[in-house]
């Protein structure tokens, strides 16, 4: 049996990113860029005004000004400063040649076609051409997560079709005679299906949005054929032990999968699956719902992060704990579902209380997982993995 970080070493080493492909802006969020992302010209273009006011030479003394011309943003000017004028300008409009300052409207005062102007504040409130950027210059590195302020970056030097990594096609299989849709009232044996709904809504918070799912019997023929349908991650609910209806790994080698491991040191999720067949990854998911959000949070995410081309952190963080005679150690490494909330200013822990893993309703309200090990964390303070910004909504 591996533990959980070798289980991500092997998937981190089996998994390459994706390729790259050309992608409309609009697309781009939440995808890692794939090339680099240059100014292809000066930014700003030319020197502009940080102000509605008036522009002026820098060899002028506080006094009366003869108004030049009006320069709206967007307009060229037309007329160089003289000694004596003051062309009325606005925020964001080119500064005309012989403009070294402008002086905000609060401070002038005009009178017909004289603008008065009593002091000169110290800032000349000009934004200098190529302050921010020159040609050429790298403003987005390769491997970047594409969020929404460098959208902005990519609107603003007109990569309107960045390329970034493709993400991956996600197929999931959710198997057994059991279970119904959540619309339909379970027969004496039969559960309806959680699994579907809670990976559909965790891979779409990831971002992912080609993620395709159907129910299937017991039936390792249905399962092989439905499994053979394309994609870069496949992934198999139930199934995943050694009972005599668990077709998981079955499916899986007659596909030609290589399986890299079928157990993981973690509770709960112990008979996690893990296979590959040439750029293909595939997991087989232990049935029980709480399972599945352990194994998707631990393991499965970080495979579909890194088809992404995301990095996959796991920042686990020390919180204080508020009931820590809830957390029941036992050898194997546990991660607990549990809530993080701010309290007076601090984020504090509270473990949910599950009975097993098949406890779904002990989940309701879960943002964060606490580590266990073979004893209660020490101190008050358990290390704990954040699923969510608690307060955020
Ligand atoms: N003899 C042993 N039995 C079991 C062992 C073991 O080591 N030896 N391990 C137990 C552990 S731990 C787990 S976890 C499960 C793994 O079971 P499977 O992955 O084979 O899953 P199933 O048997 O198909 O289902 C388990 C459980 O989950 C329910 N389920 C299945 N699919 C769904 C769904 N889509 N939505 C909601 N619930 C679902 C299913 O009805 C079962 O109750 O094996 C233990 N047994
Ligand atoms: O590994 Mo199982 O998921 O504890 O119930």
């Amino acid at each position: 049996m591996i533990s959980v970080d070798e289980a991500r070493a092997l998937v981190s080493r089996l998994i390459e990113p994706l390729e790259a492909v050309e992608t409309h802006l609009d697309a781009c969020l939440g995808k890692v860029l794939a090339e680099p992302i240059v100014a292809d010209a000066f930014y700003p273009a030319g020197d502009r005004s940080m102000m509605d006011g008036y522009v002026i030479r820098n060899d002028e003394t506080p006094g009366e000004f003869q108004i030049s011309e009006v320069i709206q943003a967007g307009m060229v000017p037309q007329l160089p400063l003289e000694k004596g004028q003051a062309a009325r300008i606005f925020t964001g409009a080119l500064i005309p040649a012989n403009g070294d300052r402008v002086i905000m409207q609060e401070c002038a005062e005009k009178v017909d076609s004289m603008v008065k102007i009593t002091e000169f504040p110290e800032k000349d409130f000009i934004r200098r051409k190529g302050g921010e950027a020159s040609p050429g210059q790298e403003l987005l590195a390769p491997g970047m997560l594409l969020g929404p302020t460098e959208l902005a970056i990519l609107a603003q030097v007109g990569a309107a079709t960045p390329k970034v990594i493709r993400q991956p096609i996600v197929r999931h299989l959710a198997t057994g005679n059991e279970i119904v849709a959540p619309q339909e009232t379970p027969a004496a044996g039969q559960i309806r299906d959680t699994n579907s709904s809670l990976l559909a809504a965790l891979f779409q918070q990831l971002g992912i949005e080609e993620f395709h799912t159907t129910r299937c019997s017991d039936d390792l023929e249905r399962m092989i054929e439905l499994a053979s349908e394309p994609a870069d991650l496949l992934l198999i609910s139930g199934g995943a032990g050694a009972g005599d209806f668990d077709f998981g790994a079955e499916t899986l080698r007659r596909l030609g999968f290589t399986i890299h491991f079928d157990r993981v040191n973690l509770r709960p999720g112990k008979p996690l699956t893990f296979a590959t067949k040439g750029r293909q990854a595939a997991f087989i998911l232990p049935g029980n719902p709480v399972s599945h959000f352990v194994c998707f949070h631990s393991v499965v995410k970080f495979a579909a992060e890194r088809f992404c081309g995301r990095a996959g952190h796991r920042g686990f963080v020390d919180i204080e704990l508020t009931d820590a005679d809830a957390l029941k150690p036992d050898p194997r490494e546990t991660y607990w579902p549990a809530e993080v909330t701010i309290v007076e200013g601090r984020l504090q822990v509270s473990p949910k209380n599950w009975s097993s893993s098949g406890d779904t309703f002990s989940l309701s309200g879960t943002n964060a997982l606490v580590r266990v090990n073979q004893h209660n964390p020490a101190n008050g303070v358990a290390q704990t993995l954040l699923l969510d910004l608690p307060g955020i909504a």
